[in-house]
């Protein structure tokens, strides 16, 4: 199967080693100081130093603020923004003139209704993250490891390329391809040991999985 596979969260050099080693196209980075999986900007640099070229490196930022996206791009070699938070189409179209990065918006599904906002998101964005709306009462917007109707999005397609995201797991990811039709799939929790520990024969496995597919 010839999915690009996004791994997020990623806060060691083992974990960056491991997915980069496992063939993942995109590392995510979250900057969101109440996530286990959140780096700091010294720790993002060092890891984003690493990666070889070939392979995008994300910052994740959940409604920031200028001069928060000013310290990251200043410091960290990113290639892409995800914008994680309610960020408003109009700010997407900012972040993206302002900064001159690729910017993914992540859009949370659970029924058709959401579905209006991907149409508008695409018209504005350079990429899609189609991800779960998170649980009532949950702490982060993301990465909560949990999945939405997959018949929601079943051969969809907007203006914009996209990824599949929510409670992906070695287990279920090929029947979610295969019943959506994604070419880009995003993780973080299904390749954990722990919130926020990723685990590198978990990343195997689940690379594993895809291309066995
Ligand atoms: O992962 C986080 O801690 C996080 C914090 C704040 C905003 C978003 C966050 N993650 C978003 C992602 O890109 C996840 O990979 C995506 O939601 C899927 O997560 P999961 O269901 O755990 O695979």
């Amino acid at each position: 199967m010839d999915t690009r596979v996004k791994i997020c969260g990623l806060t060691t050099s083992d974990a960056v080693s491991a997915s980069v080693e496992a063939g993942a196209q995109y590392l995510g980075f979250v900057f969101f100081p109440k996530s286990p999986r959140n780096v700091d900007i010294a720790t993002a640099r060092a890891l984003a130093l690493d990666v070889p070229m070939g392979v995008a490196k994300v910052a994740l930022v959940v409604d920031p603020s200028d001069e928060a996206l000013e310290r990251i791009t200043g410091e960290v070699p990113i290639d892409m923004i995800q914008l994680h938070g309610k960020e408003s189409l109009e700010r997407v179209t900012e972040v993206r003139t302002r900064f001159g990065l690729p910017v993914m918006k992540a859009v949370g599904v659970s029924g058709p209704a959401d579905l209006q906002a991907l149409n508008a998101y695409g018209m504005v964005a350079d990429q899609l993250l189609v991800d779960a709306k998170p649980p009532q009462g949950a702490d982060l917007p993301g990465g909560n490891g949990v999945s939405f109707d997959w018949r929601l999005v079943s051969k969809r397609g907007w203006n914009a390329p996209w990824m599949l995201a929510g409670g992906l797991t070695q287990e279920n990811v090929v029947q979610a391809i295969q019943m959506t039709g994604a070419k880009q799939i995003d993780l973080s929790s299904g390749v954990e040991s722990a919130p926020g520990v990723k685990d590198p024969a978990k990343i195997q496995a689940f690379m594993n999985a895809i291309r066995a597919a």
